[in-house]
């Protein structure tokens, strides 16, 4: 096995655990009495040389970015900072933007204090509801301005509520619809018109495991298959100008403290682990090194595809438990449905 580059994430002292599984399996135990997922928990780790930002240990080359510059929305929490690490320490210039500046700030300066000062690598924020069209159009004016040019789109801002379909309020509905379908294609023409137009580039959006339909979630499911879609029109479209364009489709739950957050009961994100082939949950880095792979040159000939990045999720059961009942009668010359149909 090739020795990792960087240096890792300390070791536990009593086990093969990094401290980045350790930290992760201790927010599961805080959020999960109720699963069996502790039984795995046999030690408290203890780690050497502590630190709070987990060291990247990319499988990509470490200088794979150093001329490169990207955009990546939501890029201050969960999967969008991760990815924005992994791009940091292959020498990327990354600017994140999502509507909080409080937790861009403070991603900022964490990431900023891991570049080494040989990298070329640089980060900065920008306050960017991508709903809202004029700071679309500012996020990438200001991107160009300030680091010469835009190289990745990464459109990981996203997300929703869960709601039974029949209870979604018009505003509810549209604030998921133009968050993730709205906000990716506002993010896609901006960033084209300002710049992919002349230069090309390579867009990757994070979208969800639909492809079952995605029950409690319809709108941001439907969201979704928009932009799924959305990306096989734009590779079309777009090659001539030299871009591409794919879409990872994370699956079963990716665990993260803000992913977790979103939901009234934090638990409900590894619920989904029954359900997954691999038997857990994904990882932020599973997601981060699929973005990093589409963005590479290891990904040129690839455009338009969607990758499912799920433990084989999408291929397994529904989530959704349909109650026994008889409310879909069937259709036979010898009984007369009509009334009940
Ligand atoms: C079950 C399956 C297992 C699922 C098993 C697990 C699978 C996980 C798969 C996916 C996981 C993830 O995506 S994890 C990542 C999750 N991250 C996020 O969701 C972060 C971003 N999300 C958001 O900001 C919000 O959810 C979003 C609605 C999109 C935008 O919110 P805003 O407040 O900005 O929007 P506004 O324009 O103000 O409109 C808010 C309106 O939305 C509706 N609304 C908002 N939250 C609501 C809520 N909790 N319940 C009802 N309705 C709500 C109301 O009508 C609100 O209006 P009023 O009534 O007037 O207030
Ligand atoms: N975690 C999971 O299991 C899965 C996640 N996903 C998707 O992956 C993406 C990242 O989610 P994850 O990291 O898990 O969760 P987070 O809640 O940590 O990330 C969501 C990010 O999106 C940003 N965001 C939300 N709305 C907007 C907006 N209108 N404009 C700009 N930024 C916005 C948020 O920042 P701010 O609040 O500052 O605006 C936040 O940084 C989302 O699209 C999510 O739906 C898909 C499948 C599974």
């Amino acid at each position: 096995m090739p020795e990792c580059p960087s240096v890792c994430t300390p070791q536990c002292t009593n086990c093969d655990k990094s401290q980045f599984q350790v930290r992760h399996r201790t927010l599961e135990k805080r959020f999960l009495p109720k699963f069996n997922i502790l039984k795995h928990l046999s030690h408290d780790h203890k780690m050497a040389g502590q630190t709070l930002v987990p060291n990247v240990c990319s499988v990509f080359r470490e200088d794979l970015f150093h001329d490169k510059v990207a955009i990546v929305t939501g890029g201050g929490t969960g999967i969008g900072k991760t990815i924005t690490q992994e791009l940091l320490h292959l020498g990327c210039k990354v600017m994140i933007a999502s509507r909080k500046v409080e937790r861009l700030k403070k991603a900022v300066t964490e990431l900023k204090s891991t570049i080494s000062r040989s990298s070329l690598a640089d980060i900065d924020y920008l306050q960017c509801n991508i709903r809202n069209e004029d700071e679309v159009k500012n996020l990438m004016s200001q991107t160009i301005k300030q680091f010469g040019g835009i190289n990745f789109l990464v459109n990981n801002g996203g997300g929703q509520f869960p709601s039974g379909a029949g209870d979604i309020r018009l505003k509810g509905w549209n604030a998921v619809v133009e968050t993730n379908l709205t906000g990716t294609f506002l993010c896609c023409r901006e960033v084209f018109n300002q710049w992919f137009k002349d230069h090309g580039g390579v867009i990757v959006n994070i979208i969800v495991d639909n492809f079952k339909g995605f029950p409690l979630m319809s709108h941001s499911g439907a969201a979704r298959a928009g932009v799924e879609n959305l990306t096989k029109s734009l590779s079309i479209e777009w090659a001539e100008y030299g871009v591409r364009i794919n879409s990872v489709a994370p699956g079963g739950g990716i665990y993260s403290e803000t992913a977790a957050a979103n939901y009234a009961n934090p638990t409900m994100i590894q619920s989904s682990i029954p359900r997954v082939p691999a038997k857990r949950n994904g990882t932020t880095e599973e997601i981060s090194a699929s973005v990093c792979f589409l963005l590479s040159p290891a990904a040129t000939f690839i455009s338009g595809e969607t990758l499912r990045v799920d433990g084989g999720a999408s291929l397994y059961k529904n989530k959704y438990e349909i109650p026994e009942h008889n409310k879909l009668p069937g259709y036979t010359w010898e009984k007369d449905l009509s009334s009940k149909l």
